[in-house]
């Protein structure tokens, strides 16, 4: 059995996680370049968590400029198992206010200036994506929030859109007709990394806003969603507190393989592999790699 260890990506608004035991933030290289920021690590009871501040402490780095590879690099290499991904997102519903925790399953990826995969020339890859976010893990996210009285939604569709400009109206009402729920511009290429890591990924998107479409609301602006972030941020603290404390030690099979995504993955046999990229997917493939 592998010993479950939580890792935390904080979106806008969220770049610490108060409460920890035994914090400290440490510096992480990968072959990828550098994360975010550093990792900060702390127990809760005798589980470790990992959180991870997606834009950096001071938000420093735009949508498109994270390093999603090297910060889902990062988590793997220090042994994260579930990744949990704060995020602020626009809304498309009416009945999904901010202030609503969207434990979202699918996502429509419309970014498009993102280094997408961790495999590439000299080892190819196509992981299984039908279902990006891991169901059981869901479970235990969904549980913690009532637990905690927060107002929680089960499933939905997260459009990430490559900003940094937010949407105009003919695309906020595009999205909107096409039957998403929630908009954002970080989960991708995230999510799809995580599950070619065999990380377990559920994203809380925390609403801030109505985007654009709403007749009654005006334009989406920052220091709007930093207010609703900021209101919320104790409610995103007590979540990751309670999911951590109630969460299994030993890490549960992944009900759809997320954790195995790999076994059937690679289709560069061994002879025709890059040495130098095998020697780069250390952490994320090393599972299957080293045979
Ligand atoms: C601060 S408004 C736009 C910004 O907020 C969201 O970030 P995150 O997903 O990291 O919470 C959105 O995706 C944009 O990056
Ligand atoms: N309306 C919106 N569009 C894109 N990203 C967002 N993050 C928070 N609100 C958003």
């Amino acid at each position: 059995m592998t010993k479950a260890k939580l890792g935390i990506i904080g979106g806008s608004g969220v770049y610490e996680l108060p409460g920890l035991k035994n914090p400290r933030w440490e510096h992480v290289p990968t072959p990828w370049g550098e994360p975010s920021d550093q990792l900060h690590f702390g127990e809760i009871g005798d589980l470790e968590l990992v959180f991870l501040p997606r834009h950096g402490r001071g938000h420093r780095i735009p949508p498109s400029d994270i390093n999603y590879r090297a910060n889902i690099d990062a988590l793997k290499r220090v042994g994260v198992t579930d990744v949990i991904s704060i995020s602020a997102v626009g809304s498309f519903r009416e009945d999904l206010s901010p202030g609503t925790f969207v434990l979202v399953d699918q996502f429509f990826d419309r970014t498009f200036a993102r280094k997408k995969s961790f495999f590439g020339v000299g080892c190819v890859a196509h992981v299984a994506f039908s279902h990006p976010v891991s169901p059981g893990f869901a479970d235990h996210v969904e549980a913690a929030a009532r637990a905690e009285n927060i107002r929680v939604h089960r499933g939905g569709t997260y459009l990430a859109m490559e900003g940094p400009q937010f949407s105009t109206l003919a695309e906020s009402l595009l999205y909107k007709s096409w039957g998403c729920d929630v908009i954002g511009m970080t989960n991708m290429p995230e999510a799809k990394l995580a599950r070619e890591a065999e990380l377990c990924y559920c994203t809380v998107a925390m609403v801030t806003d109505y985007d654009c479409w709403h007749p009654d609301h005006g334009d989406v602006d920052v220091p709007s969603i930093l207010k609703i972030v900021a209101e919320n941020a104790d409610n995103a603290r007590r979540l990751v507190l309670r999911l951590a404390t109630d969460f299994p030690r030993e890490h549960q099979p992944c009900p759809i393989g997320s954790d195995r995504a790999l076994d059937t993955a690679i289709i560069t046999p061994p002879e025709a592999r890059d040495p130098d990229l095998v020697a780069k997917l250390d952490a994320v493939a090393g599972r299957v790699l080293k045979g």
